[in-house]
């Protein structure tokens, strides 16, 4: 498994309005959203293409488009979803599948609630968004459900990790074509499952506590 920290001005700038409790839910979803965009960026970076030829209206040339089958853009309900659009603002032609998955409060053990997802994903990319790599075992559980259905490329999307949430992807998930793409590694997880410092409950804060 490989990380990849975007380290860039403007992420910081982001996550620190994210992070800041007095932000409200409007001002979160919309940050979400514009921080997604930037980490897409760097997510996107080995998206497969192929070459082709075109005509511009002075000669012809060769460019690139994004190959077949388009890539697959999996946001986990909910919190993931606050990530849907800013991803497939860079990704229009992707697929969208859903994954809805809750972690226990007090067994922090991660189960699925709803899968909307194609049966076989042999040979594609896949990129799922998921705002808190906390303990892991949400991202952990959905990895191998999209390789289970032969995804042979994963890329999380993340707004915040934690390093005990990337340890352990880096042991369940060993030797696994999977990146993860985040905008900050945070200091620990508390006692609760909690990413410190964090930005507190990512799905509570962009829709409210249910
Ligand atoms: O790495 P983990 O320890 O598994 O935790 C991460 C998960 O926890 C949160 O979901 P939550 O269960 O709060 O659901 P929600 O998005 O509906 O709020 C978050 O959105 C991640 O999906
Ligand atoms: O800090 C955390 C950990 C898990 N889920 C969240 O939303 N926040
Ligand atoms: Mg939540």
């Amino acid at each position: 498994m490989r990380i990849h920290v975007v380290d860039h001005p403007l992420v910081a700038h982001k996550l620190t309005t994210l992070r800041d409790e007095r932000t409200d839910s409007p001002t979160f979803r919309r940050l979400a959203d514009e921080l997604v965009t930037l980490l897409a960026y760097e997510a996107t970076r080995d998206v497969r293409t192929e070459v082709v030829d075109i005509r511009t209206p002075v000669a012809g040339t060769t460019g690139v488009r994004l190959s077949r089958p388009r890539p697959m853009v999996v946001p986990i309900i909910r919190a993931g979803l606050g990530m849907l659009d800013g991803m497939v603002r860079l990704l229009p032609t992707a697929e969208v599948g859903f994954l809805g998955m809750i972690r226990d409060e007090t067994t922090l053990r991660a189960s699925t609630y709803a899968n909307r997802l194609p049966e076989d994903l042999s040979g594609r990319q896949v990129y799922v968004l998921d705002p808190m790599l906390a303990t892991g075992g949400t991202l952990v559980t959905a990895i191998r459900e999209l390789m289970r259905r032969g995804a042979d490329d994963v890329t999380a999307v993340c707004l915040l990790a934690a390093p005990e949430g990337v340890e352990v992807l880096e042991r369940e998930l060993a030797g696994a074509p999977v990146t993860v793409v985040t905008a900050a590694v945070d200091q620990r997880l508390n006692e609760h499952g909690f990413i410190v410092p964090g930005l507190g409950d990512a799905g509570d804060r962009m829709y409210g506590a249910v």
